[in-house]
């Protein structure tokens, strides 16, 4: 793979800008990656492990000359930082992000960009629980999603040089627009992360009652809620607020059903559970059968049935 930027600025230094760092080496996308954090903590980290060519101590000096620049910071202080940046970006550089909601962003992040400056949000489906500048890897978007969601306007040269470096990064990449994007996430990420955190915070309740039985007989579902419901508070605080509408939209559907699911059991109606899980269980044998659950284990993939 060739370079795509000579110079990248990647502003908030945590688990998705080192991984994008160490992604942009490993296939040399970027003569120099220059980087910001907040924290002096997090900088001297950032020097010490060699993530970035240069790690500055403004994000202002870490932007000037840059031809791409990334807001890695949580949602709710990309709005701050495209502000404190905006005097100092190239005419001509495109400015991104990596927001796991992009309607909010959009709102708070467009005012800020001059003009001359590309505007190109997107968003890679690909994470862990954990974060800070230790915690990238270069193969976290190797087989992933990224979703790319252009603005009004959006260069597509812009566009299309952005959807090259995230290929170089391992991402398959999608175009989407800003308001069906927080519908699905809201769906397929945002709404369980919620369920989860509720799940565990149940847990937590009962634990009082139980002692430690929760957590010592956990079987894997609730294993992977803690996990989850181990991400960053920050984060996470930032989605629910800034994706407001869809989650709310997708949370009072998810009661209704639980509603309906809670009756069944009181009443007895064995009917309506056993034809709802065999629903639920076609969506993921569908899934598998199609191809797209790249962490499933192959046991069971394209049986009818069991
Ligand atoms: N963690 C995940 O699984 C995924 C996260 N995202 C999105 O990527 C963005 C970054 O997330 P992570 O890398 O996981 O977070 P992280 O918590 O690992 O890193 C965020 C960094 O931003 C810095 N920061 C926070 N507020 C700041 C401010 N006001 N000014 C400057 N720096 C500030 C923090 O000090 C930290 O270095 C978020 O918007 C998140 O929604 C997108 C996909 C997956
Ligand atoms: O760790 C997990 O299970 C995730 O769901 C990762 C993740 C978190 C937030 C995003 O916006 C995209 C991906």
């Amino acid at each position: 793979m060739s370079q795509i930027y000579d110079r990248v600025a990647l502003i908030g230094l945590g688990l998705i800008a080192s991984s994008m760092f160490w992604a942009m080496k490993r296939a040399g996308l970027a003569r120099e990656v220059t980087g910001y954090a907040r924290s002096e903590k997090s900088r001297e980290t950032a020097r010490r492990i060699g993530l970035c060519d240069r790690v500055c101590d403004t994000a202002r000096e870490a932007v000037e000359g840059a031809d791409l620049v990334v807001l890695c910071v949580p949602v709710g202080a990309m709005g701050a930082v495209a502000e404190e940046i905006a005097s100092v970006l190239k005419p001509g550089a495109t400015v991104s992000d990596v927001g796991s909601v992009k309607r909010g962003v959009i709102r708070a992040v467009q005012p800020h960009i001059p003009d001359g400056v590309h505007f190109v949000p997107a968003h890679p489906l690909a994470g862990t629980e954990h974060s800070g500048p230790e915690s990238g890897f270069a193969e976290l978007f190797d087989n992933r999603w990224c979703l790319l969601v252009p603005v009004e306007g959006s260069d597509p040269d812009a566009i299309a040089r952005l959807r090259a470096l995230w290929e170089g990064m391992g991402s398959n990449v999608d175009e989407m627009d800003a308001d069906h994007h927080d519908l699905v996430l809201a769906v397929t990420s945002h709404a369980p992360h919620l369920i989860a955190y509720t799940m565990v915070g149940v847990a937590d309740d009962l634990r009082r009652v139980t002692d430690s039985e929760v957590i010592k007989y956990s079987a894997a579902g609730f294993r992977d809620f803690t996990r989850i419901a181990a991400s960053d508070p920050t984060m996470w605080r930032d989605v629910f607020l800034s994706n407001k509408d869809a989650t709310l939209e997708i949370l009072g559907r998810f009661t209704e059903e639980l509603f309906a699911l809670q009756r069944a059991i009181r009443t007895g109606d064995g009917d309506h559970l056993f034809d709802y899980f065999t629903r639920t269980r076609a969506i993921r044998r569908g899934i598998i059968d199609a191809g797209q659950d790249t962490d499933a284990p192959d046991f069971g993939r394209g049986k009818a049935s069991s």
